[in-house]
């Protein structure tokens, strides 16, 4: 549904995105995770077609790119990007807000009604935005891109300022707009939340992806222990050799290729170390954040 290939977004000296490629599908939450200034707002401004990349293709459904004006009009209608709370109209309602988007993509407004009753807005969504707080202002943020229904859309830090009620009932939503077929980016840093609906988590580095994490196929187990690098030190040389020390807290161990008797035989040699928890179960996106992004 969506392939972006080699794309590389330069401003002046400093290069963005290099060399980027991808490819989406609809009915697929993908994640999008890195630290601040890395290239996720630029990567969905080229995604929009808000910026032109120096180099590389944005193709959506097998044949349609950003060559003509119809064919932008034509990507446009499918594809909306979540509003900013600076775009909010302070004299407008909730509703009138949701209307707006309703009308500009899909061209019906029926749906509204249902969207801000399931999102729990109706004591407030009929007054003007002036009396919201930045909680229900990001709530209407994201009921007027779910009126707009388009099949992708584009969400930068759409759980911003929500609390934890919140954070759960528009997950929730994210996952029942992914059982209607919708392709949505998140671009996130509420790690473990991302883990709830994500598909895939990409990770951004030094302009491309850094790693893949598929959250729908099952994932490879550890075996988790944290340690401090001095006891890490102590025993690092009697550990398998593909074991992983992430951001100088986790050990995690692979027990894919291990036996029952040597998971058996690590989990005891490990719980010599009684004051720490051990768990066993795949890696979450926090800890592949870690893993990549800790800065020594
Ligand atoms: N118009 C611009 N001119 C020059 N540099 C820019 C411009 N827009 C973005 N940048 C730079 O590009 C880099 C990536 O910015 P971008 O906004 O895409 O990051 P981000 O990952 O979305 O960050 P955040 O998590 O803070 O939203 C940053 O270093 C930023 O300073």
């Amino acid at each position: 549904m969506l392939k972006l290939e080699n794309i590389s977004v330069k401003y002046k000296d400093k290069v963005v995105l290099d060399n980027l490629s991808f490819e989406a599908n609809s009915g697929e939450i993908i994640g999008l995770v890195a630290p601040n200034g890395t290239g996720k707002t630029t990567l969905f401004n080229v995604i929009s077609n808000f910026l032109k990349p120096n180099k590389g293709r944005v193709t959506f459904n097998e044949n349609l790119q950003y060559k003509t004006e119809r064919k932008e009009i034509s990507i446009h209608k499918q594809l909306a990007t979540f509003p900013d709370q600076g775009d909010l109209f302070e004299e407008l309602t909730g509703v009138d807000h949701m209307k707006l988007y309703a009308n500009m993509w899909k061209g019906s407004t029926k749906h509204v009604k249902d969207i801000y009753e399931q999102l729990q807005m109706e004591s407030y969504v009929k007054k003007k935005v002036k009396t919201y707080s930045l909680g229900m202002r990001q709530r209407l943020c994201f009921a007027m891109i779910a009126a707009a229904d388009t099949p992708i859309m584009l969400m930068d830090e759409v759980m911003n300022g929500l609390d934890i009620a919140n954070v759960s009932l528009i997950s929730k939503h994210l996952m029942k707009m992914k059982q209607d077929g919708k392709l949505i980016f998140v671009a996130s840093h509420l790690l473990a939340n991302l883990d709830l609906y994500a598909d895939r988590v990409l990770y951004l580095k030094a302009g491309d992806i850094v790693h893949q994490q598929s959250l729908n196929e099952s994932t490879e187990e550890y075996i988790k222990l944290e340690l401090t690098l001095e006891q890490y030190e102590k025993m690092k040389y009697t550990l398998p050799d593909d074991h992983l020390y992430i951001a100088e807290r986790l050990c995690c161990i692979p027990i894919a290729n291990m036996d029952m008797e040597t998971q058996k035989e690590w989990v005891e040699r490990l719980s010599d170390y009684k004051e720490k928890e051990l768990t066993i179960g795949p890696l979450g996106t926090p800890e592949y954040y870690e893993k990549y992004f800790h800065e020594k």
